[in-house]
């Protein structure tokens, strides 16, 4: 079932999420949904006793949460938002409805009364479109419920105090948290486990689908639709085209909104008049994306030199004039780049204030465990260099990024040669338990990573593989640098660094040869020649473990269009990736046999191979 298309038709709409519960955030910004956080301040007081069902209560207060919240902003700004969502989680229980506990005592009654018992959890849901007319709020609520059966273990007095003095129920319905220490009080779940903790994702995206896309009777005229998202049929179908170019026609010859395009969320398509429209082609949204996308990374790759996501790092919301004085920058620029980066969900605004998203914490602040800062540095650095030119290298048949940056050191200066390591060592940092895992290494007891830079992804293999030893093998320059990078838990003795040049000389002797140069893939014949000198030089029975970057899997499954992500679709060098079939035919044509690839972390293949006999 595609999602991300569903959630993605939000994607160019000002979207305001109307809760405070940090589960709602994140499973909404895990599912790609990019949105602001406005808090309702809507009291939840209405008169349980007047609902015919608790559900029918949670609906209710979710679509109150969510009006609060549309009034406010429009009052405010006399302009609301496009969307906003509200949600509301309860508990119910033998006619009782259980929210969260007001004290220690209420969470008390509330377990004890949940204690061997199965319960139902509901969580009401109100998505309200707005619009503007005549500067009055115009609202459009659909609302739904979803329902999840949960039977919890009988729990002991101690157990029960125990985990009302953790902390955990005091924020959460029924006075408990499936997700964490609660999860432990629970025998079976039965249904959307989302949805316990606080958003119905799936449900969601269904009701989106259903909302934006509902299927059209055979015969019908074309439906006036609400604002620009085309009719598609069903979910499942989902076939969006946003990030490419498609020959196809979008299946309503609808108009995408596409990057480029100017937001008009409150206009309404005109009626057909005598079918000219549907004799229109369609706008090519996806082209204008595509046109258009750098910014998108150039705003990134900016935020990142500027170390906007290190600023906000562990601290509370920060406005943009906090953020312009830490950055040395002006408030206007930094406030217009800081709501960009939330616009593309790379931080959250809430109330004024900018705080990191988790994919911030995670990857774009310089010192944390996979950041992907360097990465990020180099792409702004060389590589962006590279491509503004790439006119020139087309022209001279040049490959499209300067030739794999270490491997011509004499025209390196030793910054430049740090730069791609710091890039390198992102990468591998994030990928290496991947590579590492794809296949069953254990019966190796020694490798050789050629052009293994840093050690990242060697420190891993020692890791998972008590027996093995591996060698880094590199140019003496990069070798020389390498000291300077932590790449594992802590210097490995069976990790040795070995300078010398993979692509001639002599190779260290090994049981399992690794490739997995993921910064720069470099053009097919410098990957050829490696292929040829690890096989000429190892012996039989020797493994050959490769690892590249891949698009992703449903991409490649719709014929290797890699419609989605042409970052990835012209790699380093500017070549489509390989599939798992081109991996057998070069391997097995360089006398490799017993060619198994694999795809890992749903951005890598991985191929390993036996060097047959001679
Ligand atoms: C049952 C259960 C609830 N919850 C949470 C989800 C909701 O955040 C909370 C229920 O209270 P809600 O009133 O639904 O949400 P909230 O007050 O946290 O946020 P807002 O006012 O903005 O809507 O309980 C869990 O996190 N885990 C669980 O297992």
């Amino acid at each position: 079932m595609l999602l991300c298309p569903v959630i993605r038709k939000l994607q160019h709409r000002r979207v305001v999420l109307a809760s405070s519960s940090p589960r709602r955030q994140e499973i909404l910004s895990n599912a790609g949904l990019r949105f602001e956080v406005v808090p309702s301040r809507f009291k939840e007081k209405l008169h349980k006793a007047s609902f015919a069902t608790p559900q029918a209560y949670a609906v209710e207060t979710a679509k109150q949460k969510a009006l609060e919240v549309a009034g406010r902003m429009h009052q405010k700004d006399l302009r609301a938002p496009d969307v906003v969502i509200g949600a509301d989680t309860i508990v119910a229980v033998g006619g009782l409805i259980l929210e969260k506990p007001v004290d220690k005592q209420d969470a008390y009654r509330m377990l004890s009364r949940l204690s061997g018992t199965e319960h139902s959890v509901f969580t009401g849901v109100a998505v309200v479109h707005c619009c503007t007319k005549d500067g009055q709020l115009d609202t459009r609520v659909s609302e739904f419920y979803e329902e999840t059966t949960v039977k919890f273990s009988e729990l002991s007095e101690e157990l029960l105090w125990e985990y009302i003095d953790s902390g955990e129920p005091m924020d959460k319905a029924g006075g408990y948290g499936i997700q964490a220490l609660g999860g432990m009080l629970v025998e079976y779940v039965r249904g959307d486990f989302l949805n316990v903790v606080g958003f119905p994702l799936n449900r969601f995206c269904k009701e989106l689908a259903r909302l934006y896309h509902a299927p059209r009777a055979p015969g019908a005229p074309p439906r006036i639709h609400y604002d620009s998202i085309p009719a598609v049929d069903t979910f499942e179908d989902l076939n969006d085209a946003e990030g490419g170019v498609s020959d196809q026609a979008p299946a309503n010859g609808g108009l995408e909104a596409g990057g480029a395009q100017p937001r008009a969320p409150h206009t309404r398509d005109a009626p057909d008049l005598n079918g000219v429209r549907d004799s229109q082609p369609p706008l090519p949204a996806g082209l204008l994306g595509l046109m258009d996308g750098f910014k998108a990374s150039k705003v990134l790759l900016t935020a990142c030199k500027l170390n906007v996501f290190d600023v906000l790092k562990d601290r509370g919301p920060l406005t943009a004039a906090d953020v312009a004085r830490e950055i040395g920058a002006s408030v206007d620029g930094t406030e217009r780049l800081l709501d960009v980066c939330a616009d593309l969900g790379l931080l959250q605004k809430a109330d004024g204030g900018y705080s990191n998203t988790e994919t911030a914490s995670l990857h774009l602040v310089s010192d944390a465990e996979q950041s992907l800062h360097g990465l990020a540095a180099y792409l702004d650095g060389p590589v962006w260099g590279a491509f503004t030119h790439l006119g020139r290298a087309v022209r001279e048949g040049a490959t499209w990024i300067p030739e794999p940056l270490p491997q011509a050191p004499h025209k390196q200066s030793t910054e430049a040669t740090l730069q791609f390591m710091r890039a390198s060592h992102g990468l591998s940092k994030l990928t290496a338990h991947h590579v590492a895992t794809a296949f069953d290494l254990s019966p190796f007891t020694s490798a050789c990573h050629l052009e293994g830079c840093t050690g990242a992804l060697a420190h891993k293999l020692v890791q998972e593989y008590p027996r093995l030893q591996v060698t880094v093998f590199d140019l003496p320059e990069v070798i020389e640098l390498a000291g300077g990078f932590q790449a594992g838990a802590g210097p490995s003795e069976r990790v040795h660094f070995v300078p010398g040049d993979p692509s001639s000389g002599r190779l260290p002797p090994a049981d399992l040869y690794v490739l997995c140069s993921l910064a720069h893939d470099g053009p097919d014949h410098r990957l050829h020649g490696l292929l040829r000198r690890v096989s000429r030089s190892c012996r039989a029975g020797a493994g050959l473990l490769l690892a590249e970057l891949a698009p992703a899997e449903e991409e490649e499954e719709a014929g290797g269009a890699a419609r989605r992500s042409p970052g990835l679709r012209i790699l380093g060098a500017g070549r489509p990736p390989r599939g798992p079939g081109q991996y057998r035919r070069l391997l097995q044509g360089l006398g490799f046999q017993d060619v198994q690839a694999t795809r890992a972390g749903d951005l890598l293949h991985v191929v390993l191979g036996t060097r047959a006999p001679p």
